[in-house]
């Protein structure tokens, strides 16, 4: 009974019955079909899956990004999904962090402001030095420091991809979501990446993650299919080591192709 009362306490975010459809098609499409997700605090859980089985609209509905057709979502106790849409926005700046494909980054602005901006949204509060401190130590944590001046065009993909990650830890989130963070790199930007991702995991920091890769999905903890907007299997993973790296990406490959991946 206690297990059982612990476990319910480390869970962060969870959706119930979670529905999405798209109306702007004819047919309409029917996306997500009543998924229910529990993650727990400071999990790394990977989304894989069939292309078009829902994987991003997942995230996106998970995290507010996109409002889903019927069901919820709770995040640290609280239902996002009867959140109006101001308060949703700043719960997207506060408490949750995005990583994306595509870094989005202002041209116009040197590296690190692009990484200073949410933060200092974020925690206005606090001030901008603060703010600057926490971007600084982030920079140098993940190896970017000498860039920080640079224009955003001036880095390479996998730098970019770097300071994505800061920019989304400066506001300090609860959970961290990534929607195919090394889709658009090379192998060893990707390899980088991944040991940006493994260290902010080992900080403790939850990880939501979607992904192709298997490569890039043996380094969460627990992975779930997606097939049809529904979630077909789970595997719990443990935690990445690198000593441990190929055997777990061998397992993993093996589960997936059981799956038909
Ligand atoms: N705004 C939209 N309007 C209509 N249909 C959409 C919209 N966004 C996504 N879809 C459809 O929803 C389905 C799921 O899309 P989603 O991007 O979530 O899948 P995915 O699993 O992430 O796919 P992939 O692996 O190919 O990126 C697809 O059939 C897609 O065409």
């Amino acid at each position: 009974m206690r297990g059982q009362l612990m476990d319910q306490a480390a869970v962060t975010l969870e959706s119930h019955e979670l529905s999405k459809t798209y109306f702007s098609t004819e047919p309409p499409t029917e996306v997500l079909r009543g998924i229910d997700l529990s993650v727990r605090a400071g999990e790394f859980l990977v989304v894989m899956g069939t292309s078009g089985s829902g994987k991003s609209t997942l995230l996106y509905s998970i995290s507010g990004m996109d409002r889903p057709t019927s069901g919820n979502v709770t995040l640290e106790g609280r239902e996002l999904t009867s959140l109006g849409d101001t308060e949703m926005s700043k719960v997207r700046l506060t408490r949750m962090g995005f990583v994306f494909q595509q870094p989005h980054f202002l041209g116009n602005l040197e590296v690190r402001d692009n990484i200073l901006l949410p933060a200092l949204r974020a925690a206005p509060k606090q001030g901008r030095e603060a703010a600057i401190s926490r971007v600084d130590a982030l920079m140098e944590r993940f190896g970017i420091t000498h860039i920080r001046s640079h224009g955003i065009t001036q880095v390479s993909g996998g730098q970019l991809q770097r300071a994505s990650i800061c920019r989304a830890l400066a506001g300090e989130p609860s959970v961290l979501f990534a929607d195919e963070p090394t889709g658009a790199l090379n192998s060893s930007m990707t390899a980088e990446v991944m040991d940006a991702f493994t260290d902010v995991h080992r900080d403790g920091t939850t990880i939501v993650m979607v992904t192709h890769d298997p490569g890039v999905a043996a380094r969460g903890e627990r992975v779930i299919y997606l097939r049809d907007g529904t979630v077909e299997a789970a595997r719990e993973i443990g935690r990445w080591e690198p000593d441990t790296a190929r055997r777990r990406e061998d397992d993993l490959l093996a589960w997936l192709r059981d799956l038909g991946f």
